[in-house]
């Protein structure tokens, strides 16, 4: 039986090896076929013991005559045109009964529309997300599916199994129909962008600010992922920081060029928060000082221009226990406003997302895994409709923390040390405590260049004005 697989993987690159031999190591038969054939021949060299529950495949033909149907297969390809290209040649080989599950990182909207294009077709389509990276892949990643409960009781049993666990809890859910797994992943992604940017200013801070040497930085990161920051993020950051430079001996960080890359999740979460009418600056932040690192030419420009930033702190004007407050009450912050993004898009698109399930599936096998998200799962259970913010025991937390942030905002400012996420935490945390905000002003404004109307704070009927019209000449 070893060798009769129900199920195939399509695409032997970083994620789809590790979750070929994830899926091979519990025990599952499966056919594997990549473009490139020397990658399968690599593959299945490395497959070690696991090879004789592998079936390698030269041409998609071959790979799809290897499994018997009903055949699930899974596509661990590049997003975009290449899924919508394997799809295309599939399609003539496959046949009812057939699933095909696309494990990328999906845009929504195309999963969305692969489902529809599939209603038509003899076999059917599911879009699910996938976080851990390469070793999440191998021996546990966090599973975010789409799809309906036919898909989940047929995919179900083997994505719990070849996911993370969390007390032995699996780290695998369904999310919601067609493509709600993808936008999970998507809002999953956008947090990791903000998690990993308010790190990135705390080490700025530490680095630029209070003169700390890669060495204190990972001290300081280390002890962090003791207290209520323990996360997978934090203990990376820590090794990261340690790490020396085979070439020159010094910190690894300091040979690193500051551009950072982005493959687009984390923009698409921006996009779809704007069509959602949701505020989540601190992720708009996290994305944004991406796309700024890529300009290193105009910040050379800019230092040249009007006086290079940042500046060293005043001695004493920050410590590394006020920076780790800053953090916490930045990371709430952050995960408030993500959190308050899914359950919009819930509400808006029907999909009545489980909340607390998606902070218990976040908890193990993710990159954005933390301490923390336990008791998130913990408040979203106990209170589903409630921003983060006003949770148990957050409310708490935020209280203690809150003066720590903006400490920590206003110090680094001031010394031109920008940190654009925690700032925009710290500004969207105000405006979450202000009952009356400017926006009576733009409210004004509108009515006086395009009659576009406002409520009175008294409730009283009012049409228009008075402006004065002729003052706008
Ligand atoms: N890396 C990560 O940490 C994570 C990645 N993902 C997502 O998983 C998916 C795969 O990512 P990853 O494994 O990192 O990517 P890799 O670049 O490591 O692998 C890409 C795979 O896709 C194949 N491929 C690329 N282009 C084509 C094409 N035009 N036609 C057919 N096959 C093609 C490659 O085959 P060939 O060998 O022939 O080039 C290779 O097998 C992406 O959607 C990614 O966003 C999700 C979570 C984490
Ligand atoms: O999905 C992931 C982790 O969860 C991938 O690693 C993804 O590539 C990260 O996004 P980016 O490359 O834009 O930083």
């Amino acid at each position: 039986m070893e060798n009769a697989p129900h199920l195939g993987l399509i695409g032997l690159g970083t994620m789809g090896a590790a979750l070929a031999l994830n899926i091979a190591e519990k025990g599952n038969a499966i056919a594997v076929f990549n473009r490139t054939g020397s990658v399968t021949d690599a593959f299945m060299a490395s497959a070690g013991a696991l090879a004789g529950r592998l079936t390698p495949a030269r041409t998609l033909e071959e790979f799809v005559a290897a499994i018997t149907p009903p055949r699930s297969i899974i596509l661990m390809v590049p997003a975009g045109p290449v899924v919508d290209d394997q799809i295309a040649r599939l399609r003539p080989l496959l046949g009812p009964g057939d699933l095909v599950i696309d494990a990328g990182n999906a845009n929504y909207t195309d999963t969305e529309r692969r489902v529809r294009d599939c209603a038509g077709e003899a076999f059917d389509f599911m879009g699910i997300g996938v976080s851990g990276g390469e070793d999440g892949a191998r021996h546990g990643p966090s599973i975010m599916a789409g799809g309906d409960a036919a898909h989940w009781q047929r995919m179900g049993p083997l994505l719990e199994a070849i996911s993370a666990k969390y007390n032995d809890e699996p780290c695998a859910a369904l999310m919601g129909p067609g493509g709600a797994g993808h936008f999970v992943k998507m809002v999953h992604n956008g947090i990791e962008y903000a998690d990993m940017q308010m790190i990135a200013e705390t080490y700025s801070v530490m680095r630029d600010g209070m003169g700390f040497a890669a060495d204190a930085v990972a001290d300081t990161f280390e002890a962090w992922n003791r207290g209520p920051l323990a996360s997978y993020l934090i203990e990376i950051s820590g090794k990261v920081a340690r790490a020396a430079d085979p070439i020159t001996g010094g910190p690894m960080l300091d040979v690193i060029l500051d551009k950072a890359g982005q493959k687009g999740t984390g923009r698409w979460t921006v996009i779809e928060a704007q069509h959602l009418a949701v505020a989540i600056p601190v992720i708009e932040a996290a994305v944004g000082a991406r796309n700024l690192s890529a300009r290193l030419d105009d910040r050379q420009k800019g230092a040249r221009v009007f006086g290079a930033m940042p500046q060293s702190l005043p001695t004493g004007s920050l410590d590394t226990a006020t920076l780790e407050q800053a953090l916490i009450a930045g990371k709430i912050l952050c995960y408030a406003q993500g959190f308050e993004m899914l359950a919009r898009a819930s509400a808006q698109f029907s999909w009545d997302l489980p909340m607390p399930a998606i902070a218990r599936i976040w908890r193990n096998g993710c990159i954005i895994r933390s301490e923390m998200l336990n008791d998130m799962a913990r408040a979203l259970a106990e209170a589903p409709g409630e921003n983060l913010i006003f949770a148990s025991p957050f409310t708490a937390m935020l209280r203690e923390s809150a003066a720590a942030l903006r400490k920590t905002v206003t110090t680094a400012t001031a010394a031109g040390i920008a940190v654009p996420a925690l700032a925009a935490g710290l500004s969207w945390f105000d405006t979450m405590r202000t009952p009356r905000t400017p926006a009576n002003m733009i409210q004004a404004q509108r009515d006086f260049f395009g009659a576009h109307g406002y409520e009175r704070i008294d409730g009283k009927d009012a049409p228009h004005g008075p402006w004065g019209h002729a003052a706008a000449h």
